[in-house]
C-alpha cells in the first residue's frame, strides 16, 4: 500500500469512540475482549506478511545486478572480456554441493572408502531426463582426497534412487560427525594456518564453526591416539549469542576437553590470563574469518543480487580492519594469522591486510604460500583497486588524496571513506600478490580471498614479552591505548580520515562499523547482531575438584576409570576434572579439560570473557540410584530404622560415561573392564539403544548380567575401533 492509500486505510484504533465521538459507553470487559482480538488480528497479519517474505526469498532471482558489474569490471582484476564474461556466468549458476570426511576419526578411511568404492560407481553412468549425471568427484586440492564435490539438481537427487541413497548415506554419515558440508573454499583457511597439536589457537569470528571443526580436527590430528586430549586449545569466538550457541552444537561433534567457546566483539578481545601473576596468553595461531558482505557466495545465496551494493564492503572495512589489529595484538612471533573472507571486494580484502600491515611497522609480512596446495586454481591478490563513493557504482576514487581535494568541507565532515580503502602508494613492497583470489569461475566454486601473515617480530621486541604484561596495561591495550612498549598504532588508528581545520571534536565522528551505517549493514547474514535486551551473563561456574575427595574417588571408581597406573598414559588427569557448580564435591555432572583450558578457566572471571562452553563433559549422574540404594530407602520409608543420609546417597551413586567421551575415556579403563564385542553384539546396540543383558546371545549375555549396572554402551564406530 503507498502513501496515498494509506490515508484511507482502517488504523488501530479507529471507529473506537473517542471524547470527541460521543458513543454508548463500553464495559472493561468488552474492551478486553476488543483488544484480545486486535491482539489476535495482529498476530495474523504478521504471520501472513513474514509468509509473504518467505515467498519471495524462495522465489526464482533475477541474477543481475547492474552496480555489481560496473564495480567489479572497473576494478579490471580479469585478464579480458572473455574472462569476465566467464566468471560472471559462473557466478549466475547454483553451487555443486560439497562436503568434507571429518579428518581426525577413526573411521574417517572407512567412510571415504564407502563413497569411492561404493556410492561413486553406483552413481556412475546415470541419466536424468536423458541427460548425463555426473558421479561424486574428490576435491583435487584437498589433502587425502577427503573432500568431494557433485553437482546435480535436486531434483536428480529425489527422483535417483542411487542419488536418494548417497543423499541419506550423507544425512545419517553428517548426523554422527563423519562428514561435514562445507563449502570447498571455505575449507581452505584451516588448511594454510598449518596447525599442530600444541598450538594455541583463537578462531576470532567462529560461527557457525565449520572452519573450527576443522581446526579441532587438527589439533587432534597428529596424535597416536585421536581421541586423547592435545596438549593445545582453541577458543572459538562469536559476538552473536546465538550463533555462539551454533558453535557450541557444531563442534560437539568431534568432543574435545582443549574447547572454550566465548562470546564477545573480536575487535576488542580481551586479553586472558594464564596464571594469577598476570601472564597474558599469546596464541600461536589466530584465524580471522571476519564477516564480510558475502558477495563470493551469491551462487549459493542468490538473494544477494538484489540487495548488493557498495555500500555493505565499504561499511564492514573498518570493524574487518580493526578485528585483523587486534588478532595482531595477541599473536606470539613467528606466529600466524589468516585473514579470510567470502567476499571479492579489495575494500574489505586487500585493502585490509595492507591498511593492518602498514600499521604493524613492519612486525608482519605476508606468508609466501604459492607452493602450498598446488591443484588450486587461483589468482594473485591485487594492488590496485578502486573506491566507489557512492551506493551504485557511478564515482569510482582511485586516490584518497584526490576524492579528499574534491569534497566541499561539509562533505569531508559526512564521508564514512577512508584512507585505509584505498591501495597504499606503497603496495609493491606488501606483495599483496601473495594473498589469494578464488573465482567462481576457476573451479567451479564459490568466491574467495585468503592471506597469511606472520609475526616477525625479532624476539627482543616488546611483543615477545619477557616479563608478564602486567593487567592494567594489558587492559589498557585492549580499550585500544597503544601501549608504549609496543609502538604500535592502536586498533581502528589507520581508518581514521583526516581532520578538518575548522572541526571541533564533537563533529570527528569516526566510523565504527557497519551497523552504524544507516540502512548499510549487510543483509545477508546477521553479523553486527548485539546480545538480545537485557542479556546478561548467567552461566554456571567451572569449579576444578580435588582428585582425592571421596566423592571424586567413588564416581571415579564407579565409571571404572583408572587415575593411578604404572603407564602414565593410562591414567586420566584426574586434575583437570570440573564440575558446574560452586560446590567441588557436588559432582551431577563431571567435566574435562586439559591444562591449558584449566589454566584459562581458573585464571580468568568467566563473565569477563563471556565464557559460554569450555572442556567436555564426560559423566553425569545416572537417573536414579542403584538397587541398593532403593533397598534402603524403602527400609526408611517402611520405619525400619535407617536413614538415608546424603552420604549414603553419594556412596551408592551411579554415574554414567556420556556417548561423546566414549573415545576419549576408554584409554583410561582396564583391559578387563571392556568387552570385546562381535557382529551380534552390535546387531543388538544397532536395533535398541539400551538393550537388556538378555537380548544378547552367551556368552555375552552372562557376561553383561554379570555386570550389573555397570554396563556402558559404546557408539558404532568405537564398536569397530575397539573389537
Ligand atoms: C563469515 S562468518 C564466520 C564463519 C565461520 N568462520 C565458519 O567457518 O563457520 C562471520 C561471523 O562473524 C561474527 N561476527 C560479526 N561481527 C563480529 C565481531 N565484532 N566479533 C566477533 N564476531 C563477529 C558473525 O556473527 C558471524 O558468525
Amino acid at each position: 500500500m503507498d502513501s496515498t492509500e494509506a490515508g484511507t486505510e482502517l488504523r488501530e484504533g479507529d471507529g473506537e469512540p473517542t471524547s470527541e465521538q460521543p458513543g454508548p459507553p463500553i464495559s472493561n470487559a468488552q474492551k478486553k475482549r476488543d483488544r484480545a482480538a486486535a491482539k489476535l488480528e495482529k498476530h495474523k497479519s504478521k504471520k501472513a506478511k513474514s509468509g509473504k517474505r518467505e515467498e519471495q526469498w524462495t522465489g526464482d532471482i533475477d541474477r543481475q545486478n547492474p552496480a555489481f558489474e560496473r564495480y567489479y569490471k572497473a576494478q579490471g582484476v580479469f585478464a579480458d572480456e572473455n574472462e569476465w564474461n566467464e566468471f560472471m556466468s559462473s557466478i549466475k549458476t547454483d553451487l555443486p554441493t560439497t562436503f568434507r570426511v571429518t579428518g581426525s576419526k577413526v573411521s574417517a578411511k572407512d567412510v571415504n572408502d564407502i563413497i569411492q568404492n561404493v556410492h561413486v560407481p553406483n552413481l556412475t553412468g546415470l541419466e536424468y531426463e536423458g541427460a548425463k549425471v555426473d558421479p561424486p568427484k574428490a576435491i583435487p586440492w584437498y589433502p587425502g582426497k577427503l573432500a568431494w564435490q557433485f553437482n546435480v539438481h535436486k531434483n536428480v537427487v529425489r527422483k535417483v534412487p542411487q542419488f536418494k541413497k548417497m543423499q541419506s548415506f550423507l544425512v545419517y554419515e553428517t548426523e554422527v560427525g563423519n562428514i561435514c558440508r562445507q563449502e570447498a573454499v571455505s575449507m581452505l583457511p584451516p588448511l594454510v594456518l598449518d596447525i599442530e597439536p600444541h598450538h594455541k589457537v583463537l578462531d576470532m569470528c567462529a560461527a557457525p564453526g565449520s572452519k573450527t571443526s576443522q581446526i579441532l580436527e587438527a589439533l587432534h590430528s597428529s596424535s597416536s591416539d585421536a581421541s586423547s586430549s592435545p596438549p593445545g586449545l582453541i577458543i572459538a569466538n562469536d559476538n552473536d549469542y546465538k550463533r555462539a550457541g551454533l558453535l557450541v552444537h557444531q563442534s560437539s561433534r568431534l568432543p574435545s576437553p582443549a574447547l572454550i567457546v566465548t562470546n564477545v566483539d573480536a575487535s576488542y578481545y580481551p586479553n586472558i590470563w594464564l596464571d594469577a601473576a598476570g601472564t597474558v596468553l599469546n596464541f600461536d595461531r589466530i584465524l580471522c574469518d571476519v564477516p564480510c558482505s558475502g558477495d563470493g557466495t551469491l551462487r549459493k545465496n542468490p538473494i544477494i543480487w538484489r540487495q548488493w551494493g557498495t555500500a555493505s564492503g565499504n561499511g564492514l572495512h573498518n570493524l574487518q580492519l580493526r578485528i585483523l589489529q587486534r588478532a595482531m595484538k595477541m599473536l606470539v612471533p613467528g606466529g600466524r594469522i589468516v585473514y579470510s573472507t567470502c567476499s571479492i571486494n579489495p575494500i574489505e580484502n586487500e585493502a585490509v591486510v595492507a591498511a593492518a600491515l602498514k600499521s604493524a611497522n613492519g612486525e608482519y609480512h605476508l606468508v609466501d604460500i604459492s607452493s602450498r596446495l598446488p591443484e588450486l586454481v587461483r589468482k594473485p591478490g591485487i594492488s590496485e583497486w578502486k573506491v566507489s563513493v557512492d551506493k551504485e557504482a557511478q564515482n569510482l576514487a582511485t586516490s584518497y588524496s584526490s576524492y579528499w581535494e574534491s569534497l566541499s568541507d561539509s562533505q569531508k565532515r559526512d564521508t564514512k571513506i577512508t584512507e585505509s580503502m584505498f591501495p597504499p602508494s606503497d603496495a609493491a613492497s606488501l606483495h599483496l600478490e601473495r594473498c589469494w583470489r578464488i573465482y567462481p569461475h576457476l573451479q567451479n566454486t564459490g568466491g574467495f580471498f585468503v592471506a597469511v601473515l606472520e609475526h616477525t617480530a625479532p624476539a627482543t621486541t616488546a611483543l615477545q614479552r619477557k616479563k608478564p604484561l602486567k593487567r592494567s596495561a594489558a587492559e589498557a591495550e585492549v580499550r585500544g591505548t597503544p601501549d608504549p612498549a609496543d609502538g604500535y598504532p592502536a586498533p581502528g588508528h589507520l581508518a581514521k580520515k583526516p581532520r578538518l581545520e575548522s572541526e571541533t571534536k564533537e563533529v570527528d565522528v569516526e566510523m565504527t562499523d557497519a551497523s552504524e551505517m544507516e540502512g548499510d549493514a549487510p543483509k545477508v547474514a546477521p553479523e553486527e547482531k548485539k546480545q538480545p535486551k537485557g542479556w546478561v551473563y548467567k552461566e554456571d561456574p567451572y569449579t576444578y575438584v580435588d582428585p582425592d575427595h571421596p566423592n571424586v574417588q567413588r564416581c571415579l571408581a564407579n565409571l571404572r576409570i583408572q587415575i593411578t597406573a604404572s603407564n602414565k598414559e593410562s591414567a586420566l588427569p584426574a586434575h583437570n576434572l570440573f564440575v558446574r557448580n560452586s560446590d567441588p564435591t557436588i559432582l551431577r555432572s563431571v567435566y574435562l579439560s586439559n591444562d591449558i583450558v584449566k589454566a584459562v578457566l581458573t585464571a580468568n572471571e568467566p563473565s569477563r570473557l563471556r565464557i559460554i562452553s569450555a572442556g567436555l563433559k564426560i559423566a553425569t549422574k545416572q537417573e536414579g540410584s542403584g538397587r541398593a540404594l532403593a533397598k534402603l530407602k524403602q527400609k526408611e520409608a517402611a520405619g525400619d530404622g535407617a536413614v538415608v543420609t546424603s552420604e549414603d546417597a553419594e556412596v551408592f551413586q551411579k554415574y554414567r560415561v556420556l556417548n561423546d567421551a566414549v573415545a576419549l575415556i576408554l584409554p583410561y579403563m582396564k583391559p578387563e573392564h571392556i568387552i570385546h564385542g562381535d557382529m551380534g553384539v552390535l546387531k543388538v546396540f544397532v536395533r535398541r539403544t539400551y538393550p537388556l543383558a538378555k537380548e544378547f546371545e552367551e556368552p555375552y549375555k552372562g557376561t553383561f548380567e554379570a555386570c550389573g549396572e555397570y554396563l556402558m554402551t559404546v557408539p558404532r564406530d568405537e564398536v569397530d575401533r575397539y573389537s
